[in-house]
């Protein structure tokens, strides 16, 4: 065998600064497209924090991928230290609520990423009760903080509405003396609000803001800023427009595009191609699809996994029927659904929640709805059709049961 100089490849060929384009990347001001007006609006939602007042509590909705999360943390960050210019010390804290779902986890994460460490206060893993997470995060905001901003991202995903509440009402509540606090909620969930307690609802939702899907020229913009991901050259030119073209089509999702354009170049390195071309865009989408795909159900409720199963079931007996239906009604639906629970030993929910969980599908692309209007003697209907291959929607339904 040779020696290990010829084992290793010393440079990577494609890639110079390949986390651009890993999807934790929060990149620099200049590097955000599109989201002037998003920003400052936001901005203007929790200014007061600049001077150590009550910023307003906001919750941000949009479909997946269109800078939510990416912009509430740029503006928190960006408030940390104007507020330091202004004297008034800041901290934000960030919760991903699909991996910290119950009370204790999320309290504990944010306690843990504002503890400075400087004063005695221990904040374990786990093993001390959530009451006392709550007095060991009061007493860190009081000690070091005039203002902190709790960003909540996938807040649909709670188990419950307990952390909300005593988040809203600390102040209130006498829990805390100085420290203010203000909220970001996030979700793609467009039916999230409905589900909230009033009092809550009316505490945290002082200011709402919706972000558009991307266009294509916008999503352009967006993997333009990050090209120098790649080495000089390798990229061909009709890459970032035809990658943008393939992930503006469902709905502008700016993380699908950059999987694309970080696929694509991770395609072209094992293939042993010199530059990234055109043609690895099409089998890179490939893959980001059934990414995006596979994370959007793998954190669906198990209701929502029902629903989709039961429209997948029909989609897939309607392949071997001669004359294919194009949709299927939402009653036809809820009959294979309340089959599925049945078998599930689980009791099905009513056909109004079933007609919202099919909407929700709906805004995130996974199915698409049609109106019709079916004259007088039958009303109008909803039908329902997969935007994926059947297939492959149940075969990530059966991959992805937790
Ligand atoms: N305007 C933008 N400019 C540059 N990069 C962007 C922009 N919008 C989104 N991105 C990038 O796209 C990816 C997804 O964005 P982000 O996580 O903010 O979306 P989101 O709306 O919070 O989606 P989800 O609901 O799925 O969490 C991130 O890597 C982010 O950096």
């Amino acid at each position: 065998m040779s020696g290990s100089d010829d084992l290793f490849i010393r440079e990577d060929p494609i890639f110079v600064n390949k986390e651009l384009l890993e999807i934790s990347h929060l990149p620099e001001g200049e590097r955000i497209v599109g989201r002037d007006e998003e920003i400052s609006q936001l901005a203007n939602a929790v200014n007061p924090a600049i001077f150590g007042q009550s910023p307003s509590n906001v919750l941000l909705y949009g479909k997946t991928g269109t800078g939510k999360s990416l912009c509430a943390k740029y503006v928190s960050r960006q408030l940390v230290d104007t507020a330091a210019e202004e004297d008034v010390d800041a901290a934000y804290a960030y919760v991903d609520c699909a991996q910290d779902s119950t009370e204790t986890q999320s309290v504990q994460t944010i306690a843990d990423s504002v503890n400075t460490g400087k004063d005695d206060i221990y904040i374990p893993d786990k093993g001390i009760s959530t009451a006392t997470y709550y007095k060991r995060l009061w007493r860190i905001l009081d000690a070091h903080y005039d203002v902190v901003i709790i960003i909540l991202d996938e807040i649909d995903k709670l188990e419950d509405d307990d952390i909300l509440m005593q988040l809203s009402r600390a102040g209130e509540a006498g829990k805390i003396a100085s420290c203010k606090i203000g909220v970001i909620g996030i979700s793609n969930k467009i039916k999230y609000k409905e589900r909230m307690d009033e009092r809550i609802k009316s505490s945290l939702c002082e200011r709402e803001f919706v972000f558009p899907p991307y266009d294509a020229n916008q999503l352009n913009n967006i993997m333009s800023a990050r090209s120098d991901a790649f080495r000089d050259g390798v990229l061909e030119s009709s890459v970032i427009p035809r990658a943008a073209a393939l992930a503006a089509r469902e709905h502008g999702d700016a993380r699908k595009a950059i999987d694309i354009l970080r696929y694509a170049g991770e395609i072209a390195q094992s293939s042993g191609s010199d530059t990234v071309h055109e043609d690895f865009v099409v089998q890179a989408r490939e893959r980001a699809e059934t990414d995006r795909f596979r994370e959007l159900i793998s954190g669906s409720t198990p209701h929502s996994r029902y629903v989709l199963q039961a429209l997948t079931v029909l989609s897939i007996d309607n392949k071997n029927k001669l004359t294919e239906e194009v949709g299927f009604r939402t009653t036809r639906i809820y009959e294979v659904y309340e089959e599925i629970c049945r078998q599930q030993g689980s009791d099905p929910l009513s056909l109004r929640r079933v007609r919202d969980l099919l909407k929700e599908h709906a805004f995130l692309d996974i199915i698409e709805q049609t109106r019709h209007s079916g004259g007088s003697a039958e009303g109008s209907y909803t039908e329902h059709q997969l935007l994926e291959n059947p297939d492959v929607v149940q075969q990530v339904l059966e991959d992805t049961i937790s």
